[in-house]
């Protein structure tokens, strides 16, 4: 079992909520202490509660105009299909929380800047990540080209993906580049753009993040072994934590999992 932050709850809902508090706080914090926030949603079921959590606090006047969003993944759909991650997420109530659209960092869609060349506008992705690279990195060790940063976000498949790495696929093995385009994806649609294992890992703090019984025995898998060929969510851990925000039927599997 992996020495990792087990943060359970009793429902989805809670725990959505609970996640939303945590990273306020955090953004608080890296606002504070660097100026800038840099956070990574995730898509898929836990992306669009958390939003919904996010979106639905009551509003501030904190300055949001240093808080940069990026994706994990997208589906290489057209803009505004509701497939779409960053859809799904105005849909939940993105545009409530009071970050400049300029910092909204959305992938390239399908049939935009790009026309049908996800190759391309997965590089553009990579290239704009790179714009927010930093020289100082607060003694973290420097490498791929991207923003350090403070939360990533991750919901894991019942097949223990994470972002649009899937197990036994090939876009796995892209450890040169930030992003890969991820062509025949086991899960709808097959076509979408993915961060990499590197630019994954240059988080302050990953966080899991993970509701439902269907995903229990990812999850075990994930925290007991190192497998990431068939586990992707066994491959990753933050620079300085690696949290697993679970409901407690997804945590059934797991030993100790008391819910909050
Ligand atoms: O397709 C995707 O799936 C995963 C997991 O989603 P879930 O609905 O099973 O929770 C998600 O993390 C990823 O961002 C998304 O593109």
């Amino acid at each position: 079992m992996k020495d990792h932050d087990l943060q359970i709850r009793k429902d989805k809902a809670t725990l959505a909520a609970d996640i939303v508090d945590a990273l306020v706080a955090r953004i608080d914090e890296a606002l504070q202490q660097r100026g800038e926030a840099h956070v990574v949603l995730t898509g898929g079921s836990m992306g669009e509660a958390v939003m919904q959590a996010w979106s639905a606090r009551p509003a501030d006047d904190a300055d949001r105009s240093a808080v940069h969003l990026w994706w994990g993944d997208e589906r290489w759909v057209p803009a505004g299909d509701a497939e779409r991650n960053d859809q799904q997420a105005v849909d939940a109530g993105l545009k409530r929380l009071g970050i400049p659209d300029d910092n909204i960092h959305r992938m390239p869609a399908a049939g935009g800047s790009y026309g049908d060349d996800v190759e391309r506008a997965a590089a553009a992705y990579a290239s704009e990540l790179a714009e927010f690279d930093e020289a100082d990195t607060n003694g973290l060790e420097e490498d791929p080209a991207v923003p350090t940063f403070d939360v990533l976000m991750l919901g894991v498949g019942p097949d223990g993906h994470i972002a649009s790495l899937f197990p036994q696929h090939k876009a796995q093995n892209c450890t040169t580049t930030t992003t890969v385009a991820v062509h025949d994806s086991p899960k709808p649609p097959p076509t979408r753009i993915s961060l990499t294992y590197p630019a994954i890992e240059r988080a302050r703090e990953i966080w899991f993040t993970v509701a439902g019984a269907d995903k229990a025995d990812a999850v075990e898998r994930a925290l007991t072994t190192d497998d990431p060929w068939n586990t992707p969510a066994s491959a990753v851990e933050g620079l300085r934590a690696t949290v697993w925000w679970l409901d407690t039927a997804a945590a059934a599997k797991v030993p100790s999992n008391d819910a909050s």
